[in-house]
């Protein structure tokens, strides 16, 4: 994909489901105007609220399927039961008319894409304070007997691994002052280019 330098830059938050990357993105976005959200395709079900094309393209299986053997994605990954992948036409789309991205990807997707765009993109890591906090924050969203609860949890531990790899690591404890960190953060990188 690296074909000649591409305009628009790639950020990229990952966290362990629940940290807050769905909150903090929002409210990034909301700060800087000439990013906007990169909206990934998954075969998971809408939750409350989600639109389609805003939060995500929600596929079926076979659709999906039908994707990925035409090469639609640039990356993707199966976890908690469902596909999610970014989609190859809409990215470089954006790139290429030097708009800059915002995606929210699990820490495989995170690194998959810095080896495609390593001079392009910037990854950044979202810890939660701790995994009390963490549990807290999922059941608040999801409800007490939301189906991958337990799973979420197990695999927060792995991401947590993988911190050390990305360009940057913030803790997401009071929000607002996360959201002053991450924007200040991005702000630093586009205009160092
Ligand atoms: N690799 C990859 N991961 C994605 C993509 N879209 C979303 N994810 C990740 O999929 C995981 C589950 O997302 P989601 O079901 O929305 O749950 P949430 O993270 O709890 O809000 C999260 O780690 C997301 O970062 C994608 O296009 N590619
Ligand atoms: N700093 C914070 N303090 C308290 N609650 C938070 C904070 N950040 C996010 N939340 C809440 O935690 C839950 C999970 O956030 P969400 O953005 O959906 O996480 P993710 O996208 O990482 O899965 C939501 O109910 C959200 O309102």
């Amino acid at each position: 994909m690296e074909q000649g330098a591409p305009k628009g830059k790639l950020i990229v938050f990952s966290a362990p489901s629940g940290t807050g990357k769905s909150t903090i993105a929002k409210a990034v976005l909301g700060q800087i105007g000439e990013l906007s959200f990169s909206v990934s395709a998954t075969t998971r079900s809408k939750r409350p609220g989600e639109e389609e094309g805003v939060h995500y393209f929600f596929l079926d299986k076979k659709e999906f399927e039908e994707l990925i053997e035409k090469g639609g994605f640039i990356e993707f990954e199966y976890f908690f039961g469902n596909y999610y992948g970014t989609l190859l036409d809409k990215t470089r789309e954006a790139i290429d008319s030097g708009r800059h991205l915002l995606l929210d990807l699990d820490v495989k997707g995170a690194l998959n894409l810095k080896k495609l765009f390593p001079l392009d993109s910037l990854l950044l890591f979202i810890r939660p304070p701790s995994m009390a906090v963490l549990q807290e924050r999922l059941l608040q969203r999801d409800g007490r007997n939301s189906p991958g609860l337990q799973e979420r949890l197990e695999r927060a531990e792995l991401e947590l691994g993988y911190a050390e790899q990305f360009d940057e690591v913030v803790v997401n404890d009071d929000l607002e002052q996360t959201v002053t960190a991450v924007t200040g953060i991005i702000r630093k990188y586009l205009t160092t280019l």
